[in-house]
């Protein structure tokens, strides 16, 4: 893999990272995962293996994709263990996963959050600083934009106080990372908002694998159509959007993941700090999600009407135009395919990834 461009992908058995591991492998691009697997399966990473194996052998990637991946199980927060991996391989860049994301947790365990999302950011970027490594793309996320003042949402956008620690992580590393643009023009940085993340890759052989009950709607419609929970709980009917549940911009994380690559590829020839929106433009409510899938798994999923969850927005939409302009990048799929996709994996490992 020593020609390839090497990416450090951090969080890469996670959901969003192992569907980037298969994008930036089938683009050309070398592979090394950190992952400490606290939320996540080294299962997911030999399925980013298999997958790209056979896309190589359709022509859809290249031959030896399947061995441009390598795995270490090691902490972002353990420097040492930075430092051998950037040691062992020439990175070109790094992309950004690795942190805790679960919202209400997040409340619950205010530094355990700030410990792991801030201090592995500061760490990952010093030893990348010692080793002239400058290229970065952090997975930030639309919570930065709080309660809208309008939507569709644009990057310009004033950021608004979290609601939780888990959105003030986001906030305090996207101003951090800013703040070493400043300091140091030769970082090149994407500070990738994203939306609502779901789908599946469409092979069914990697997805998202939430421990527990899912707290995001639709890992917990999926465990509704799989049998595992009653009825889809939706909270609150009565907000100020066209059937009165929650609007979302749903995005495949597959045309996510492709976003990353289009990121890695404006740093080849641009300097400095880019905001981008990962989004698809539409807004999507939660009955529009629970009849989506439910035409994706052949039958009408019920559900609860509960009160409103809070800290709950009604409605949040990206302005997507920015990612087409200065990515070239563009979402691809829709909410029927996501659901579809979703659903494919759910009902091929209805245990995730345990056995
Ligand atoms: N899924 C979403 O809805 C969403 C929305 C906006 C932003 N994001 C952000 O995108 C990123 C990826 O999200 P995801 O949905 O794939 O989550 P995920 O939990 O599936 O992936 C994160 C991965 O990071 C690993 N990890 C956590 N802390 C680590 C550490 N200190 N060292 C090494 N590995 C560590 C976990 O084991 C996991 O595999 C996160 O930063 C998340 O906050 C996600
Ligand atoms: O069981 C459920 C779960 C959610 N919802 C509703 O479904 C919509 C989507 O909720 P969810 O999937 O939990 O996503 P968000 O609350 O929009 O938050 C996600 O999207 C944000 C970015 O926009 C990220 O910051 C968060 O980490 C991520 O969880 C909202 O209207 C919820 O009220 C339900 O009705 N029932």
């Amino acid at each position: 893999m020593s020609e390839k461009k090497n990416i450090l992908v951090t969080g890469g058995a996670g959901f969003i990272g192992s569907h980037t591991c298969i994008e930036l492998l089938q683009a050309g691009y070398g592979v090394v995962v950190v992952d400490d697997l606290s939320n996540s399966s080294e299962k997911a990473v030999d399925r980013v293996r298999s997958i790209v194996a056979d896309a190589a052998k359709e022509g859809k990637a290249p031959a030896d994709a399947a061995e441009s991946i390598v795995f270490y199980k090691e902490n972002v927060l353990d420097r040492a263990a930075l430092e051998r991996i950037f040691d062992a391989h020439d990175i070109y860049g790094v992309i950004h996963f690795a942190g805790y994301k679960a919202v209400g947790e997040s409340v619950e365990k205010p530094l355990e959050y700030y410990h792991n999302n801030l201090v592995n950011t500061l760490v990952l970027c010093d030893v990348m600083r010692e080793r002239g490594c400058k290229n970065i793309v952090f997975s930030s996320s639309a919570t930065v934009y709080g309660e809208p003042d309008s939507v569709p949402l644009s990057e310009s956008a004033p950021k608004k106080p979290a609601t939780n620690p888990y959105g003030w992580t986001k906030w305090m590393i996207e101003q951090i990372l800013t703040d070493l643009s400043v300091a140091d023009p030769a970082w090149n940085i994407v500070l990738l908002r994203y939306f609502n993340p779901i789908g599946a890759h469409e092979s069914g052989l990697i997805g998202e694998d939430p421990k527990g009950i899912p707290n995001n709607l639709v890992p917990y419609v999926a465990q509704v159509a799989i049998g595992k929970l009653p009825a889809v709980r939706v909270f609150g009917n009565d907000y100020d959007t066209p059937d009165g549940t929650g609007v979302r911009d749903y995005i495949h994380v597959v045309d996510l993941a492709r976003g990353h690559v289009a990121a890695l590829n404006w740093m080849a020839d641009k300097h400095g700090v880019e905001v981008v929106n990962l989004g698809t433009g539409k807004g999507s409510s939660v009955l529009d999600v629970v009849a989506a899938f439910s035409r994706a798994c052949g039958r009408e999923l019920p559900v609860d009407i509960q009160p409103r969850r809070a800290g709950d927005v009604a409605e949040n939409y990206a302005d997507p135009r920015k990612a087409e302009e200065v990515l070239g990048w563009k979402a691809e799929y829709d909410l029927d395919r996501m659901c579809a996709d979703s659903w494919r994996w759910q009902s091929m490992n209805p245990n995730g990834y345990a056995e």
